[in-house]
């Protein structure tokens, strides 16, 4: 059996997963400066909150993923210091704003109206004191890791430890979101019925 010891996915995970709760309606992220943070209000509970391993999301310091979940558009609300941010690459499907002085991101955002995820934005609700935020329910773009560095040979083990944090592993988004996915291109393309 493969031992999952000294194998760190994220922070706000590797003590336990923090259950969300009824009712919760969100709360204010703030960047990593120790002077004029960026806060950006979120004013919703998230959804589809995952672990994701691609070398796009931003990452705590040390850790080999991000988690990062996704709140309707219209609930995203720059509070302070929105003059720091900028767009990290205008060209990816994710824009995504971090802040220019401490890197941290803080909201992802896409503009193509014909994108699947259009209308949501992408949110790391660590960057938020308050407890309640949707846990995360998955592992995606596991072996994405390796594309930061990550040795090979360590992936059995990091498999192991997110299905012992109930988090499946996948190498893509999970099943239903890849299947949310083609079931929008189908219908743009007129395979499906729209
Ligand atoms: N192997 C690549 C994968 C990058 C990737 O496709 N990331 C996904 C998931 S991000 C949140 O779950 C994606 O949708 N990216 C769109 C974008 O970044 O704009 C890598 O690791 O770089
Ligand atoms: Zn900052
Ligand atoms: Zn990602």
């Amino acid at each position: 059996m493969t031992s999952t010891q000294g194998v760190h996915i994220h922070p706000a995970i590797d003590q336990g997963i923090q259950q969300g709760s009824p009712g919760f309606s969100g709360g204010v992220l703030t960047c990593h400066c120790a002077s004029n943070p960026v806060k950006v209000r979120i004013g919703a509970q998230t959804a589809h909150n995952h672990v994701c391993g691609c070398t796009k999301c931003w990452k705590p310091e040390g850790a080999d993923f991000s988690q990062v979940a996704v709140v309707a558009r219209d609930a995203v609300e720059v509070l302070e210091n929105g003059d720091k941010l900028e767009v990290v690459n205008a060209d990816a499907p994710i824009q995504r704003h971090r802040c220019r002085d401490c890197g941290v991101h803080m909201y992802g955002r896409i503009e193509n109206k014909d994108h699947p995820f259009y209308g949501l934005d992408f949110v790391h609700t660590e960057l938020s004191p308050e407890p309640g935020w949707s846990p995360p329910e998955f592992a995606a773009f596991v072996s994405s890791v390796i594309e930061s560095g990550v040795e090979p040979s360590r992936m059995d083990a990091i498999r192991s430890r997110l299905r012992e944090l109930g988090l499946e592993p996948y190498d893509a988004l999970s099943p239903p979101l890849m299947d949310a996915i083609a079931t929008h291109v189908a219908k743009k393309s007129g395979a499906l019925p729209a």
